[in-house]
């Protein structure tokens, strides 16, 4: 009997924290079409001439602060991920486990599938939220890779899971271990993303950032649009905990450039809490899967310390999805739909 394949692609990490390795990571991250989406030439010249030069050296030393004995922390539960995801779905299934950048490629872990004989490929990209530079960037190299095979399995790709049961459960069980009810604010802090690519995704081209609290509601209009999902999620886990409007923020971590990004970003609504005297902070990253940089060290150092700066006593990060039983059994589900 055939297996049917699964290929779980997270966004991927430098092979070490050595500079050399962060250079390669970002060069290939960078270039991508989807990332930084303008003209090859201005790209290249940016990413090649100023970006991965001078910005490699101090990444390499973020990296070097979450790096432990099992390597990078993205790389090390996604593999776990990828070998519960195996167990629970048994021999019926081949699961194989790729990085849109770096290491596991893409290619080899399809060249896998392709050896398997698998009879069909679920391609799951772990973002709950859709974006072009995340999710429809590793569409678009599996589509190009698997174009070329003479005999293309049936393949399908999961688009988002923003909204989905047991990972609003999963977040909201690593919350109550640490009793929101006992923190002044929470936030729910997202990876951020250039304006310009969210207007992009509005196909209607008078809706986003045109109209006031665009991203607030998700609807017809809107329903790719990473922000909206980014908002659903976050409502959803404020409902499932009771925690009222006034009491949580939805932001945006992580700029690069001088070009605006989704806004707020997290680094302002720190400012605003401390200004207003908050003391403690619940932060959520609801737009990660697995703990990694953006999570262990943007948020749990950086904006900590930010914020005790600025007059504030606590920041703390709600562990990610990571291991949990629970979201092992969201992907089953992912997988099997
Ligand atoms: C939610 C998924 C992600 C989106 C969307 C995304 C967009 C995006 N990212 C950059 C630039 C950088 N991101 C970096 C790290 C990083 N990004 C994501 C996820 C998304 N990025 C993850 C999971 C990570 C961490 C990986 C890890 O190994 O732990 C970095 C590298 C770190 C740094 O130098 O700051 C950059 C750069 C852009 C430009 C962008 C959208 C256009
Ligand atoms: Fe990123
Ligand atoms: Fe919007």
């Amino acid at each position: 009997m055939r297996k049917k394949g699964v290929l779980l692609v997270n966004l991927g990490t430098p092979d070490s924290a050595e500079v050399k390795d962060v250079k390669k990571y970002l060069d290939q991250f960078l270039m991508d079409e989807r990332v930084i989406d303008i003209p090859k030439f201005n790209r290249t010249l940016l990413v090649k001439g100023i970006i991965v030069p001078f910005r490699s050296p101090k990444t390499s030393k973020l990296y070097k602060e979450i790096w432990d004995e099992n390597g990078s922390p993205l790389l090390h539960y996604s593999k776990i991920q990828a070998k519960l995801l195996q167990e629970k779905l048994g021999d019926e299934y081949q699961v194989e486990l790729a990085m849109r950048y770096q290491n596991p490629a893409i290619e080899s872990a399809l060249n896998k599938l392709k050896a398997g004989l698998v009879e069909s490929i679920r391609v799951i990209p772990m973002f709950p939220q859709y974006a072009s530079a995340s999710t429809g960037s590793v569409m678009q190299l599996v589509m190009e890779l698997v174009s070329k095979w003479q005999t293309i399995p049936p393949i399908s790709l999961v688009n988002s899971f923003h909204d989905n049961r047991l990972m609003i459960e999963v977040f909201a069980e690593n919350a109550r271990k640490h009793q929101p009810e006992t923190y002044d604010h929470v936030l729910f802090s997202f990876h951020g993303l250039p304006e310009r690519q969210l207007l992009k995704c509005d196909h209607t081209g008078d809706y986003c950032l045109k109209k006031d609290e665009c991203c607030e509601t998700l609807n017809n209009t809107n329903k790719f649009c990473y922000s909206a999902q980014g908002h659903d999620t976050a409502r959803l886990l404020a409902n499932e905990l009771g925690i009222p409007k006034e009491k949580y923020t939805v932001c945006f971590q992580s700029r690069l450039g001088k070009e605006p990004w989704v806004q707020p970003y997290t680094t302002d609504v720190l400012k605003k809490l401390a200004a207003e005297g908050k003391k403690r902070l619940l932060v959520f990253s609801p737009a990660f899967v697995a703990d990694c940089l953006e999570t262990l060290y943007e948020i749990t150092v950086e904006y900590h310390e930010e914020f005790r700066e600025l007059g504030g006593e606590h920041v703390q990060l709600v562990e990610s999805l990571n291991d949990h039983p629970k979201f092992i059994e969201a992907l089953a589900e992912l997988a099997l739909n």
